[in-house]
C-alpha cells in the first residue's frame, strides 16, 4: 500500500508557542486516520502544513510522493482539505462556489460531479442559493463539497462535525464513509471522540504539538481502556473477600475494572456463589474518551 501522508521531523513555532514540535506521521492509502488532541495541541497547524498554507520550520510533507512545498501544485490536487473556518465569498451560489473551485483546479464542465457531490450531502435544493443565506450547518456542507470538486484521492478534514446537528452528521459520516470504500484516504481532526472511535481504524494523539500515541483504534482501547462493572447489592450483603479486594466502593454499589469482558462472567459467578443478591448491575464498555484522558493527563507518555 503505497504512503498517502508523510511527515517528517515537521516543526512549527508561532512567537514563543511549539505548534507543531517534531512530527512523524505515516498515513497509508485508503486509511481512515484521526488526529485528536486536545485544543490547542498542535492538529490545525499541522494539516495547514499539510495543505502548504503554513511554512513550516523544519521538517517536509509529501502527499502521495509529492512534497507539499517543492511540488506544490501537484500535491494540492492529491489533497482535498475541509477547514474549520467557514468562510466564503458571499456573493455567489453555492454551484458558482464549486464551479470556481473546480476552475482553479482547471476543471471545465464539472457539473455532473458537483451534481453528484451535491446530492451526496443533501445540498441540490440549495445548488442555486446564495452562500452567505446558508445556515451554519449547510455552509459546513458547502466546505466540504468544495474540497472535493476535483476528486482528491486524499481528503482532510478539520472538525468537520463542529456545531452541526445529527442529520447532518448522520449525512456527512455516510459520505464520508462511502469515499473510504471507494479507495480515499480520510484524516479526521474532531472532538467527538466516539466518532473517531466508530470510524477511524488509527489514531494519532498531539498534545503540545507531539505526537504522544499512534496505535489502531482497537490497540488504544485494549491498551488504555477497561470494562467497567458497578454492582449494588441487596442490603447486608457483603462482597467475597477476593472480590472486594480488587473493587472499589462508591456509596452503596461496588466498581470494578476489568481488562478482558470474560471476567465479568467469573465476578458475577463468584458474587452469586457467596449467597449475594445482585439488586442492580451496569457495565461501561472501554471507550475513547477514557483513553484520551488518561494519556493527556500523563507526564510521560508511551507511545
Ligand atoms: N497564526 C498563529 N499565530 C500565533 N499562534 C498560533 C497561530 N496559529 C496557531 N497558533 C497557536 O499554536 C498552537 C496550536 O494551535 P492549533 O490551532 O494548531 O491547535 P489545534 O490542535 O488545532 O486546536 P483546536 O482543537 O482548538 O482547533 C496554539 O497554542 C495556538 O494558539
Amino acid at each position: 500500500m503505497a504512503t498517502a501522508i508523510l511527515v517528517r521531523g515537521l516543526t512549527k513555532r508561532y512567537g514563543v508557542v511549539q505548534a507543531v514540535d517534531g512530527v512523524d506521521l505515516e498515513v497509508a492509502e485508503g486509511e481512515f486516520f484521526g488526529l485528536l488532541g486536545p485544543n490547542g495541541a498542535g492538529k490545525t497547524t499541522l494539516i495547514s502544513a499539510l495543505a502548504g498554507l503554513v511554512r513550516p520550520d523544519a521538517g517536509r510533507i509529501e502527499v502521495l510522493g509529492k512534497d507539499v512545498q517543492n511540488q506544490y501544485r501537484e500535491a494540492r490536487r492529491l489533497l482535498g482539505v475541509v477547514p474549520q473556518e467557514l468562510v466564503f465569498d458571499p456573493f455567489f451560489t453555492v454551484r458558482e462556489t464549486l464551479r470556481i473551485q473546480s476552475g482553479y483546479f482547471g476543471i471545465r464542465h464539472n457539473d455532473d460531479w458537483i451534481d453528484e457531490i451535491l446530492s451526496s450531502l443533501d445540498l441540490t435544493g440549495k445548488a442555486d442559493t446564495s452562500t452567505r443565506a446558508l445556515s451554519g450547518g449547510m455552509k459546513r456542507r458547502v466546505l466540504v463539497a468544495q474540497a472535493l470538486v476535483h476528486r482528491p484521492p486524499v481528503i482532510v478534514l478539520d472538525e468537520p462535525t463542529a456545531g452541526v446537528d445529527v442529520e447532518l452528521r448522520q449525512t456527512l459520516w455516510r459520505f464520508i464513509q462511502r469515499l473510504n470504500r471507494e479507495g480515499h484516504t480520510i484524516v479526521l481532526t474532531t472532538h467527538y471522540l466516539e466518532e473517531a472511535e466508530s470510524y477511524c481504524g488509527r489514531i494519532a494523539m498531539l498534545k503540545a504539538g507531539r505526537v504522544v500515541a499512534l496505535d489502531t483504534t482497537s490497540n488504544l482501547l485494549r491498551r488504555f481502556s477497561q470494562h467497567s462493572l458497578r454492582l449494588r447489592l441487596a442490603e447486608g450483603d457483603a462482597l467475597p473477600a477476593e472480590i472486594a479486594a480488587i473493587a472499589g466502593q462508591r456509596g452503596n454499589q461496588w466498581v470494578l475494572s476489568l481488562d478482558r469482558f470474560e471476567q465479568v462472567e467469573a465476578v458475577l459467578a463468584t458474587v452469586r456463589a457467596a449467597g449475594c443478591t445482585i439488586e442492580d448491575m451496569e457495565l461501561g464498555k472501554p471507550d475513547l474518551e477514557e483513553v484520551f484522558v488518561k494519556l493527556m493527563g500523563r507526564e510521560e507518555l508511551p507511545l
